[in-house]
């Protein structure tokens, strides 16, 4: 892996978050590393250059995982990550603005600077069953995700974020 490279770190309960931090990866290619929220420690976050924060939105929050990645690294990293960039991708059913503001909260105490306008892709999942059905995200979408892994990428290894 080439440095400074994006950390993408990514939660996901039926699919959709997942697929779209896979595309992300695909689109940064080799300047990337693709890390379960979980699986993350403090360590990975100070070696990374920039960030990518995916994981859907469950109860106008970020998803428990992803959040339980903020806070048992927050302390570690405080003032040593100052200025690097980040961007998100939440998935949502309909709304997932509260996902979105939660980390943008999280992410100005470590003073990171955002680099790109937030990705929310609305599965518009209404119903008990459709929300915990397996998602298939559409195309495009995708390509969307895997065009900002790509951009995030090579705006860190040219020293551009
Ligand atoms: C327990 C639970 C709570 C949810 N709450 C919200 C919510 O508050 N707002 C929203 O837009 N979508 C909500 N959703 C829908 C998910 O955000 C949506 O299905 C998303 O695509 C799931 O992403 P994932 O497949 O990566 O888990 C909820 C889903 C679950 C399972």
């Amino acid at each position: 892996m080439t440095e400074p490279h994006l950390l993408i770190i990514w939660h996901s309960r039926t699919g959709a978050s997942e697929a779209m931090a896979r595309a992300a990866a695909r689109g940064a290619g080799d300047r990337a590393q693709l890390m379960a929220a979980q699986d993350v420690s403090p360590e990975n976050i100070l070696s990374a250059g920039g960030y990518l924060f995916v994981c859907p939105e469950n109860l106008a929050s970020m998803s428990g995982m992803m959040k339980e990645m903020f806070d048992r690294c927050y302390y570690r990293v405080l003032g040593k990550i100052e200025g690097r960039s980040f961007a998100t991708i939440i998935a949502a059913g309909s709304d997932g603005e509260g996902a979105q503001a939660q980390i943008d909260r999280i992410a100005k105490g470590w003073r990171l600077k955002r680099v790109a306008d937030p990705v929310i892709v609305n599965m518009e999942a209404q119903t008990p069953e459709e929300i915990l059905a397996r998602k298939t995200v559409p195309e495009e979408r995708l390509e969307e995700c895997a065009a900002l892994g790509e951009a995030l990428a090579e705006g860190l290894a040219m020293g551009v974020f």
